[in-house]
């Protein structure tokens, strides 16, 4: 079933072809068959409720009825993913031969770095992430890298000075070795670096990581690290009234192309730092804030028409990356509505079973496949080439000819002044300030859009339902890499943060399942909704995490014995819909081992980030509490790495995420055992046979929780504290359930 886009253009000049998944039409019959077997769930559930012989139980099976309906509802929207997944390839050698595509005419390339806080991001790895960048095998004239310093730290500046002195080196060498690996401390940390030449840039790399911590680590730098005039008077600006949220914007060229060239006098590309003007009374919207500045500030120096976002940690790990990306915005058939070129985060240092699931294959891998059968993946926010016109239409322009002298800022005329030159500067701070975004357009219709932590699907969603379109590149070598969080309180934090930005997607005056379905196409507005309404997983897990092993132990039965017919029906939704997800995960190169990890996260995400990111965002809506973008550590911490290497769950921080799951592991484990007891006594284990596998289920998930508590040793077991309010809270809910049942 190959379709190629490029159809009826000459195979040796055809940039990209797309491939519809083969098993579609397997499928869609399973999807049809489930549909029945759903269908005949809640026909089954409606006559138990009718038939229940309590109070107590009718209205525990209408709890559990409530949990299904979101988990067949949740099924629902999946189907999306799976009606029509596609797998791209794209030729970038292709590129230099056809007319047309002369080097010299490839479009220019303006990369984003965000940065929020040198002692969670290491201005270390940021340095490592830009380096990679700025050694794209990609014509270096054509390439600025811009960071953002959310910070505003000058740690973090005097880093870069040290950066764009150590890459006059290291892009030459990168050139010349032909290098694959052009993130450094990724680099001289592989097998590849061996000896002979590496010796001397890699002691240079060195010195100069040991600058950049000796300076983070005293928190100052030392007079004599400050090498010229120049420097010294922009350190100044560091010195009188200074804040975090309070500063004026600071701009700064580190090197520009066309005057600085490495050490063999080839250019370097544009090197810029930036940290945006902060005041206390302005809203400065995090990452998307950040964004929309380098939108601005690029768009006076630079203004190339393609932009790549990067995570501060994200670094290259393919330099033909922009070059892949081109195969897709140069493409003809495509270009005048594609608004960007995703590529799957990727992350280093995952450990050997992804005990976490970290990779998160169907957010990163397996659903935007599936949303490229459509218009195309979600925004990831990271690893993605932009078509610098789509931050400025709200919808793609026809015919594509840029109309950007608007008052929004975005002037794309293009000047051969120095970007050094004062009036250049002048302008880029001007559109570096808090005010400047008053009374425009910026973060609701240009740019990146506010409004929700998660920025970046809440702007894919806007530009898709404006008609704009997207592509997923996901080369066999990964093009970006990233760091996983490495501690279950982070993975779980972030997650918070995924699933209140998620929500402020669903509940906004556009959610996808209104403005969605009438602006954009129904599939397309099903993946975003599966999205939107992520956190209410919250819902099946918590109900099925407490209320079947409850009645367990009460004896109270809620599902057909096994000797009914109907048993095979529960039996075939469980076991075909996880067969299902095991042969997709698999699919996506992953394993058995991972595949189980990954479900047993989905399960813990349910009853912790996803349930208190719910609460969290309903408390918000009333007034009572508040919440920012919490930035996830990128630091290294020996202990915890050792303990993540070793494939142990990190427990160790007295976090109220770790009490609910505390809580559950404990319910389960009690009624597993008094329910087993209790049902053997009484002879009715074929009646309870359904909850005894559900709490026998939750159990076996429950393993690394019980190791933790009881086994170990380590700084990653599970606080004291966290155990005695588990069981506190676990005994509250029995007597809760005593009361219920024997009244
Ligand atoms: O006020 C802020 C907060 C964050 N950031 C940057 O945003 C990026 C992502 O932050 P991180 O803490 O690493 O969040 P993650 O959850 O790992 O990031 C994922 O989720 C975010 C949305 O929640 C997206 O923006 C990211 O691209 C995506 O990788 C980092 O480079 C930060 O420096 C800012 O620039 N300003
Ligand atoms: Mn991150």
């Amino acid at each position: 079933m190959a379709a190629s886009e490029g159809a009826g253009q000459k195979p040796a000049t055809v940039l990209n072809t797309a491939e519809v998944d083969p098993l579609v039409h397997l499928n869609r019959a399973h999807a049809v068959v489930y549909s029945c077997a759903l269908l005949a769930l809640l026909y089954h559930r409606a006559l138990s409720i009718l038939d229940s012989p309590t109070l107590p139980s009718s209205l525990l099976l209408l709890a559990l009825t409530f949990a299904d309906l979101v988990l067949a509802f949740m099924w629902a929207l999946a189907q999306a993913f799976r009606w029509r997944p596609v797998r791209r390839r794209e030729f970038p050698e292709r590129l230099a031969g056809a007319a047309g595509r002369r080097e010299e005419d490839w479009p220019a390339l303006d990369v984003f770095i965000c940065t929020a806080d040198p002692y969670k991001e290491p201005p270390v790895s940021v340095v490592n992430t830009a380096l990679s960048a700025m050694a794209f095998d990609y014509p270096a004239q054509k390439v600025s890298v811009y960071v953002s310093d959310d910070a505003g730290s000058q740690l973090t500046l005097f880093a870069f000075m040290e950066a764009a002195r150590f890459a006059g080196h290291w892009l030459p060498f990168c050139r010349d070795q032909g290098i694959a690996d052009r993130c450094p401390e990724a680099y001289f940390g592989s097998p590849a670096a061996t000896g002979g030449h590496d010796d001397e840039i890699k002691i240079m790399y060195q010195r100069m990581k040991g600058r950049i911590e000796g300076v983070l680590e005293k928190g100052s730098i030392d007079a004599e690290y400050v090498v010229s005039e120049e420097e010294v008077e922009i350190f100044k600006k560091w010195e009188t009234g200074f804040s975090r949220q309070e500063h004026p914007s600071i701009i700064q060229v580190l090197l520009e192309s066309s005057k600085d060239v490495d050490i063999s006098g080839h250019p370097l590309p544009n090197l810029i730092y930036v940290s945006r003007e902060k005041s206390k009374t302005s809203p400065h919207h995090f990452k998307a804030g950040a964004l929309n500045v380098l939108i601005r500030v690029s768009g006076v120096m630079t203004n190339a028409p393609m932009v790549l976002t990067s995570d501060c940690d994200m670094y290259s790990n393919d330099p033909e990356a922009p070059k892949r990306a081109l195969c897709y915005l140069l493409d003809p058939s495509m270009s005048s509505k594609l608004a960007y070129v995703q590529f799957p985060q990727r992350f280093r240092g995952i450990n050997k079973h992804d005990i976490y699931g970290g990779e998160l294959k169907h957010l990163y891998q397996i659903h935007p496949q599936g949303m490229d059968g459509f218009q195309g993946p979600y925004y990831l926010g990271s690893a993605n080439f932009f078509s610098r016109t789509c931050f400025y239409y709200s919808s793609p322009p026809s015919p594509a000819s840029p109309d950007l002298t608007s008052s929004n800022g975005c002037s794309t005329e293009s000047h051969n002044n120095s970007i050094r030159s004062d009036m250049v500067l002048k302008k880029a701070h001007e559109v570096a300030s808090c005010s400047y975004e008053k009374g425009t357009k910026w973060g609701s219709t240009l740019g990146i859009r506010y409004g929700s932590l998660s920025e970046d699907h809440h702007t894919g969603y806007h530009l898709h339902c404006k008609g704009w379109v997207s592509v997923f590149c996901d080369p066999p070598r990964p093009a970006f890499l990233g760091d996983v969080p490495i501690t279950l309180n982070d993975v779980l934090s972030q997650n918070k943060r995924w699933s209140i930005g998620l929500l402020q997607v669903a509940f906004s005056k556009c959610s996808p399942l209104t403005l969605g379905v009438r602006e954009g196409s129904l599939p397309m507005a099903m993946c975003y909704a599966r999205y939107a309404y992520w956190a209410s997983w919250c819902i099946p897990m918590s109900i099925y995490a407490v209320l079947p092993q409850i009645a367990l132990a009460y004896q109270v039965p809620l599902f057909p014995k096994v000797s009914n017919r109907w048993f095979y029906l529960y039996a075939y939704l469980f076991l075909t819909a996880y067969a299902q997800d095991c042969v997709e995960f698999i699919r996506a190169q992953g394993t058995i081992r991972m595949w189980w990890n990954d479900q047993r996260m989905w399960m813990i995400r349910g009853v912790t980030s996803n349930l208190f990111g719910v609460i969290q965002f309903f408390l918000e809506k009333v007034g009572i509490s508040g919440f920012g973008f919490n930035v996830t550590s990128k630091v290294i911490d020996d202990k915890q790495t050792q303990r993540y290497e070793g494939g142990s769950f990190d427990f160790g921080a007295e976090s109220s995420f770790f009490v609910s799951l505390g809580t559950i592991a404990t319910v389960n484990l009690v009624s597993l055992v008094v329910g087993i007891a209790r049902s053997w006594t009484q002879g009715a284990i074929q009646d309870m046979a359904i909850q005894v596998l559900i709490s026998g289920f939750v159990v076996v998930n429950c393993w690394p929780i019980y190791e933790a508590s009881v086994l170990r040793g380590d700084e990653g077991r599970v606080p004291a504290k966290v155990i005695r309010s588990s069981v506190l809270f676990a005994g509250a809910l029995f007597s809760v359930a005593y009361f219920v049942f024997s009244v």
